[in-house]
């Protein structure tokens, strides 16, 4: 252990290391927060009581096209589906322990030793060599560099080989995607060869389908006869059905709006679906959501009822448990890899969580992100944000702010998303911000810290964008940045490891720097990201019931911007919203 390091024990009782800051006087050990605890109270940093409330999916101007069309990742970050509520799952909670001054500073240095400390707890002691696999499938997982297989790996491979229906359970990074491939691909290479569709994957989003057929085609190495195409929205239909007429592959991996469309609209796709012997939903609990479910209910219609169906997810809440009958098999097998009394998320990775009132949200992340990159060289960061349109914002600020930022987010266009995530995962030294269309399933190695600006949209979502640091058991670092009335959310995650740390001291460099920085942000990008603010926490119903405390909160969003006053917004969007004739929203 290095000088300066302390050793942090976590709610689990695991000991952590971090690297305190020099200035860093009081790090407490953070306390488990217990189910049944009582609520939050106020929260313990000295901070002003900001009034506020953030909601899911913001949008600014509302383009005609077809809800078909759309992949519902789209339409959320546009503010048009309002359907996937934010909730703070309410378990009664207290804040143990963490009492005012008490709380440490964000250890904003990458815990762990240099190397990453990787530890090979996610992997098992089986060998891919040791299991029923083919020849070619083991010289391909071979050249892949994997010679352990993971614990989800080991626990779902002979269960699916036998044919079995399978919900798998298994925290972020830990090789679901090769779980659930290894095994179908065995299947499938003893088939007769035929132009249907024999494997078929669904994702929640366009990133995460071409990774998982970038993770195919590797496995796919020796098995000459097999063949992988992705279909994902916001590429040329014309030309997907063209490469899917000339060269018919027997595994598909596609988002579900695209899909829908091909089924819909390229003649023969139905038939080839009819093919389907093992269907996989991965991300299964978001499929499973409101915002999905309906087209994933329709898609399952075409295909055939004789099928292995696989759903994967590093989180199932019970309410997916309850209706994933309406994927699988009544018998099927629930694989939970995460051990009772385990925490969802990696005790590798520190999470903190910070209270304060907006206006000061921009000058906390500049800060935390600056001393982030003083301490690590090697950063790589992803700053996660509400909507498409607040994303676009903190990406601009931050880049006024002479940082090295990328920005991803479902209103770039897919080649833009596609060039950015390919550089993000390759580099080192750069910030991702990014709306959800990050938050599941894509595997950017080396994260050194999540830094989440707002509320989750869920527990889920906070866990899966966590998810995106401490992965293939490497340290990882989690911020997650409140107003005072967004605490409440910290009630659905109590039973994980998220300590406070207290608010650092901004200096007035800083300060005029982010201040710099909004006044040479176009005043647009503001008014979207208002825009979009207001939808997002009108859609969260704690927030939306008193209309007046949302428009208040949405002003202080506005002025944290440097609006003198909020903006004004199109009528036909306050209709979509249901904040028609609502005092105090201005429309034009
Ligand atoms: N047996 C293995 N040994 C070493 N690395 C592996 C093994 N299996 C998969 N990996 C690698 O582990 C990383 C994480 O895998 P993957 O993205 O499938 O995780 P995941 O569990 O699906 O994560 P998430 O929950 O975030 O979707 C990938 O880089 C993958 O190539």
């Amino acid at each position: 252990m290095a000088a300066g390091d302390l050793l942090l024990r976590t709610q689990s009782g695991l000991p952590v290391l971090a690297r305190a800051f020099p200035s860093c006087l009081c790090l407490r050990v953070p306390a488990r927060r217990r189910r049944g605890a009582p609520p939050l109270t106020a929260a313990k940093v000295d901070v002003a009581d900001a009034v506020g409330r953030r909601v899911r999916s913001g949008g600014a101007a509302v383009p005609k096209r077809r809800r078909s069309r759309r992949d519902a990742e789209e339409e959320e970050e546009e503010g048009l589906a309002f359907s996937r509520v934010v909730t703070g799952r309410g378990r009664g909670v207290r804040e143990e322990g963490v009492a005012e001054g008490e709380a440490p500073e964000f250890d904003a240095a990458k815990s762990g030793d240099e190397s990453g400390g990787v530890d090979g707890s996610y992997l098992s002691d089986t060998r891919f060599d040791q299991c029923a696999i083919s020849p070619l499938s083991l010289k391909a997982v071979k050249d892949a560099g994997y010679e352990r297989m993971t614990q989800v790996q080991e626990a779902t491979l002979p269960v699916i080989l036998q044919g079995k229906d399978v919900l798998a359970k298994a925290k972020t990074g830990t090789g679901k995607t090769v779980a659930f491939l290894l095994p179908a691909i065995e299947l499938l290479s003893t088939l007769p060869r035929s132009p249907s569709i024999n494997l078929l994957v669904i994702c929640p989003t366009r990133e995460l389908a071409n990774q998982v057929a970038a993770e195919a085609r590797k496995l796919l190495k020796y098995h000459r006869s097999l063949g992988v195409q992705v279909v994902i929205g916001g590429t040329k239909l014309p030309q997907e059905q063209r490469s899917m007429q000339s060269n018919p592959c027997q595994i598909l991996v596609a988002t579900p709006g695209r899909l829908k469309d091909h089924l819909e609209n390229t003649p023969g796709f139905s038939n080839r679906i009819k093919g389907v012997k093992v269907l996989v939903l991965d991300e299964a609990d978001r499929l499973l959501d409101m915002g999905f479910r309906r087209d994933i209910e329709k898609i399952i219609a075409f295909i055939p009822k004789e099928r292995q169906t696989l759903l994967f997810s590093a989180t199932v809440p019970e309410e997916v448990r309850q209706i994933s009958h309406v994927a699988m098999k009544r018998g099927y097998k629930f694989i939970n890899t995460v051990k009772e009394g385990d925490e969802e998320t990696h005790s590798q990775v520190s999470q903190m969580y910070m209270v304060a009132p907006l206006d000061l949200h921009f000058s906390i992340l500049y800060n935390v992100l600056k001393k982030h990159i003083a301490e690590d060289a090697d950063y790589k960061v992803i700053v996660f944000c509400t909507t498409a349109m607040v994303t676009k914002l903190v990406a601009e600020v931050l880049s006024q702010l002479k940082l090295n930022i990328r920005e991803i987010h479902s209103r770039k266009s897919q080649s833009a998303r596609t060039k950015v995530s390919d550089e993000f995962r390759k580099s080192k030294g750069l910030i991702l911000v990014s709306s959800d269309v990050s938050a599941r399933g894509v595997d950017y190695p080396d994260v050194t810290l999540v830094i989440q600006v707002g509320l989750p949209a869920d527990r889920e979502q906070y866990i899966h964008r966590l998810g995106r640091t401490g992965r293939k058991g490497k340290d990882g670092l989690g911020l997650l940045l409140l107003a005072p009335w967004e605490t409440y959310f910290l009630n659905s995650v109590q039973d994980l490891s998220v300590s406070q740390a207290v608010v650092p001291t901004i200096d007035s460099s800083i300060q005029t720097g982010v201040k710099d920085a909004l006044g040479r942000v176009e005043t647009k990008s503001k008014e979207s990201a208002y825009q979009a603010w207001l939808g997002y926490y009108n859609s969260n119903k704690a927030i939306s019931r008193d209309k007046s405390r949302l428009v208040r909160l949405a002003e202080e969003f506005s002025q944290s911007m440097g609006l003198a006053i909020p903006p004004a917004i199109p009528k036909l969007i306050l209709r979509k919203m249901g904040l028609n004739n609502v005092p105090g929203l201005r429309s034009v």
